[in-house]
Parts: structure tokens; C-alpha cells; sequence
């Protein structure tokens, strides 16, 4: 299936006649929607409304779909069309909650004043009990600058907000961590450094999200010597932790061992060469690279990698090609050579679509939905969190990669982020290595 990227809710009225509904469904089916949930509203003797979800390509594609419907008639009346993602998004996705109830005089003084000043004492005399009486140790910052939000690129960090919320709801769905956003209102290193520093006393943990390179990988270089609590800059590390064990799982599959395999990076910022650092420290030894800036390349090539000009080539010479450039588009299906592994890990678009990339010859491919940090995330920090490291270590991140590979069934490449099971399993790898210190 092509990717969809627009979601529309059709508030559609049929007459409470069987086989309506099915001619509404077979007009968006013919002009080539995807129906996702068909709620009723409400019927009537009469008739019938429903809230109906559809999926198109663009906005092309949806008029399409709109006028298929109404070109139908015996009573079918398409009311009005709503972005669903949108409206959502009203309000915000998060909110902080009490978790306790304050009903009585009893209550508040137990909450708040005068009780509460005796937990300040204790805390005061024992910092570490903080942990124990407070959210700090399950709280994690979601920091932003805004650089490189999702590959729309550097929008700011107002604008990137709906990720950050997204991350927060991810946080808490999968690992019950409370994430709470940080938008940075600057891009300079040394304020960005300075700003979490300060911060860092609220949380148990800081994720770094959507901070371009090349100052990403400064900026949590130096978070994470100079804090005592745990950093991970999600594009980088998050992403190559389910790269890894996406590749895991097609070399098994495949029945090819991946340390023989030759792997391609296509884009060399915070994700890809985080990749070809965990590729590398995994044991493979024919990496290649290709990135648009010379900078980049001698990034690479200065960790031992190679650098190649053009894309190609590398497509030639690769087995397994991971593309982190956030450019749509970006792999010709005529480069695509019979039996490759193609991971285009771009979003909201990937440089190739999955089913192109599959046509075109390759074993697998996937895209940056599926093959997504939201796999390593949560349970990476909940592992942190409940075994109080002070850090992430590589060890963790390995661990946490072959959990990942150990969930995913036969002939997929990564599991599905909806089964809670891989989050478990995540965070009990993470903890265990922590543990053992
Ligand atoms: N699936 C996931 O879990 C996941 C996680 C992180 C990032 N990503 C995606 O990866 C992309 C990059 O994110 P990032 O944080 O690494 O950004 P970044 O800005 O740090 O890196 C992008 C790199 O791609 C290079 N590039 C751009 N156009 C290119 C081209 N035409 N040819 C070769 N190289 C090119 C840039 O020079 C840069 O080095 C984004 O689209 C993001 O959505 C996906
Ligand atoms: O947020 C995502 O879906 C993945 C990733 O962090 C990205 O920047 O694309
Ligand atoms: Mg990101």
C-alpha cells in the first residue's frame, strides 16, 4: 500500500437501507481510499450517520475520493470532511495530573500544607530520598531546539512541539514514564548545555529529541559527562538501537551472517552516524557512507569509516542500505539490486517507499514507521530508571537491540510498537545490564 498521508473524517448520512454503507465503501475503494474505522453515529428510522475515516494520498487524491461519494445518490449525502489529525490535536495530547484525590481538609494538608513541609526536611537532610518521595525518578525531559524536527528539517521548536508531545505520549503509553517537553528558545551549544544543566534537577533522565548535527553530538557529549543522571539523544542512539535490530532480524531471516555484510549509510547527521558507530561496535566491517556535506563525510571517515561520493555506487556495493537523510525520494527503485536490504528510515517521508523498494528486487524494506525509536525509547529509559544508572552505556543499548530482535516474529524485520511485550522486554535487558553496573 502506498504511503497515506492525509486522514480525513467523512460525516456521510445513507439511508438505513442495507448496501449503502457498501456503496459509499465502494465508491472510496474505486477511487482508490483506504477506509480506516466507520463509526455510527446515529441511526434513525430513516436514516443512518457515520463518521467514516479515510486515508489518501494527497490532496488530489482526496477531492477524488470526495467526489466519487457524492456523485452517489438514492439519499447519500456527505455532510462535511475534518482533519482527524487536527482536531486531535486541539487542547494539546498531555496534561499533568494529580494522582492523589484532595476531597478533605485532611487531604489538603496531607498534599500540601503544613505536611508537606516535613517530606521537604527529609529530603533536605537525604537528597536521595527524592527518588522515593517525589516524580523526579520517573520523570524524563524531552528537550528540543527545534534543528531537525522529524526530516522537515529546522523549524524551530515551537513548531516541533506536536513530536515532543508525541514522545510524551509514547513515554507514558509504553513505559509509564512521565515525559515532559523543553522547547529551547536557543541553538547555540553552550546555552543548550548550560539550559538542561540547570534544569536537570526536576527529572531522573533527559532525552535529547530532533537536535541537528553537527552540534547534536557535542551537546550531548558534554550532557552526558557533566550529568549524573542519564542522556540519550534519541535520533542518534534510539534510532540505531532498532536499525541494529532490524538488521538482526533480516540477516537472520536471510540467512546471512551481518558481520560479513557490507552496509551502506546514506545520510551521515545524528541518526546515520550513530548507526555506522553501533554497526561498527557490533562488529561489522564493510561500511560504507555517502552524505551531501564534506563535513559529514569526514565525520565518518574520521571514526574509521569510508566515505563514498556517490549514491550509486554505494547502492552497488551494499547488501544492506540504511538511508537517515530526510529526503523523500531520495533511492531510485532502478538502483535497487535483487536481494537488498533497504531500510529508508526518513519520516514523515522515506527516501523510498517500501513496496517500490520491494518491487524493484529488494529481500526487505521498510521505513522510518516501522522501523522507528519508539521501539527503543521508553523501554531504554524505564531499564535506566528503575536500576537508577546514571548513565546509558553501548552494553545497555546492545542489549536493548537484541530484546527488540528477540520479539520480532519470523520474516518481519522489527515488531510491532503496539505490543507491550517488547517494551517489557526492552527495559528488563536495559535494567539487567545496568544492574550488573
Ligand atoms: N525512523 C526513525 O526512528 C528515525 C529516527 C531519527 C531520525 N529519523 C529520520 O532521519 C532523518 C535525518 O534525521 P537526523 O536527525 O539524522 O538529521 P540530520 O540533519 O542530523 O542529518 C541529515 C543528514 O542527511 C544529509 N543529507 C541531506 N540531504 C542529502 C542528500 N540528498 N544526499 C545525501 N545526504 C543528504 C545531511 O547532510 C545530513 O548530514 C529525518 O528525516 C528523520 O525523520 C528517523
Ligand atoms: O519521531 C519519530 O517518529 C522518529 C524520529 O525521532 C524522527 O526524528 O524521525
Ligand atoms: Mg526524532
Amino acid at each position: 500500500m502506498p504511503e497515506r498521508n492525509i486522514i480525513r473524517s467523512l460525516f456521510v448520512e445513507t439511508p438505513s437501507i442495507p448496501g449503502n454503507l457498501g456503496k459509499v465503501a465502494t465508491a472510496i475503494g474505486m477511487a482508490g481510499g483506504d477506509i480506516g474505522e466507520v463509526e455510527t453515529v446515529q441511526v434513525g428510522p430513516t436514516s443512518t450517520m457515520r463518521n467514516i475515516t479515510v486515508h489518501c494520498d494527497d490532496d488530489e487524491h482526496l477531492e477524488q475520493v470526495l467526489t466519487a461519494i457524492k456523485k452517489l445518490e438514492d439519499g447519500i449525502i456527505l455532510h462535511t470532511v475534518s482533519d482527524d489529525v487536527l482536531r486531535a490535536h486541539e487542547g494539546g495530547k498531555i496534561q499533568v495530573k494529580s494522582r492523589l484525590d484532595v476531597r478533605s481538609l485532611a487531604d489538603l494538608r496531607r498534599v500540601y500544607t503544613p505536611g508537606v513541609a516535613n517530606v521537604c526536611r527529609t529530603i533536605e537532610q537525604e537528597p536521595e530520598k527524592a527518588w522515593i518521595y517525589t516524580s523526579i525518578g520517573n520523570s524524563v525531559a524531552i528537550v528540543t531546539d527545534g534543528t531537525a524536527i522529524l526530516g522537515l528539517g529546522d523549524i524551530g521548536p515551537l513548531a516541533g512541539m506536536p513530536v515532543m508531545e508525541g514522545k510524551a505520549v509514547l513515554f507514558d503509553r509504553f513505559a509509564g514514564i512521565s515525559g515532559v517537553p523543553i522547547l529551547l528558545n536557543t541553538k547555540d551549544p553552550d546555552e543548550i548545555v548550560e539550559t538542561v544543566k540547570r534544569i536537570s534537577p526536576t527529572f531522573g533522565g533527559i532525552l535529547l529529541e530532533d537536535i541537528g548535527s553537527p552540534h547534536c553530538f557535542e551537546v550531548e557529549e558534554r550532557l552526558k559527562k557533566e550529568l549524573p543522571i542519564p542522556v540519550m539523544h534519541d535520533d542518534q542512539h534510539g534510532t540505531a538501537v532498532v536499525t541494529l535490530a532490524a538488521v538482526i532480524s533480516a540477516c537472520k531471516s536471510a540467512g546471512v551472517e551481518l558481520k560479513n555484510a557490507a552496509v551502506g549509510q546514506i545520510g551521515l547527521g545524528a541518526a546515520g552516524l550513530a548507526i555506522v558507530r553501533m554497526f561498527q561496535a557490533y562488529g561489522i566491517e564493510k561500511l560504507y557512507g555517502a552524505d551531501k556535506s564534506d563535513k559529514a563525510k569526514e565525520r565518518l571517515q574520521e571514526i574509521g569509516g569510508e566515505a563514498v561520493a556517490d549514491l550509486e555506487e554505494m547502492m552497488e556495493r551494499a547488501d544492506i542500505i540504511v538511508a537517515t537523510t530526510g529526503v523523500p525520494g531520495l533511492i531510485k527503485p532502478e538502483w535497487v539490486r535483487p536481494g537488498q536490504v533497504i531500510l529508508a528510515l526518513s519520516n514523515p517521508k522515506p527516501e523510498i517507499e517500501p513496496e517500490t523498494a520491494l518491487e524493484a528486487g529488494a529481500a526487505f524494506a521498510a521505513d522510518g514507521r516501522s522501523v522507528n525509536n519508539v521501539l527503543g525509547f521508553p523501554g531504554i529509559f524505564r531499564g535506566v530508571l528503575n536500576a537508577r544508572a546514571p548513565e546509558i552505556t553501548h552494553p545497555m543499548l546492545v542489549a536493548a537491540a537484541e530484546a527488540i530482535a528477540s520479539c520480532t516474529k519470523k520474516g518481519e524485520l522489527v515488531p510491532h510498537p503496539l505490543d507491550p511485550q517488547v517494551h517489557q522486554e526492552v527495559a528488563e535487558a536495559v535494567e539487567t545490564v545496568a544492574r550488573k553496573g
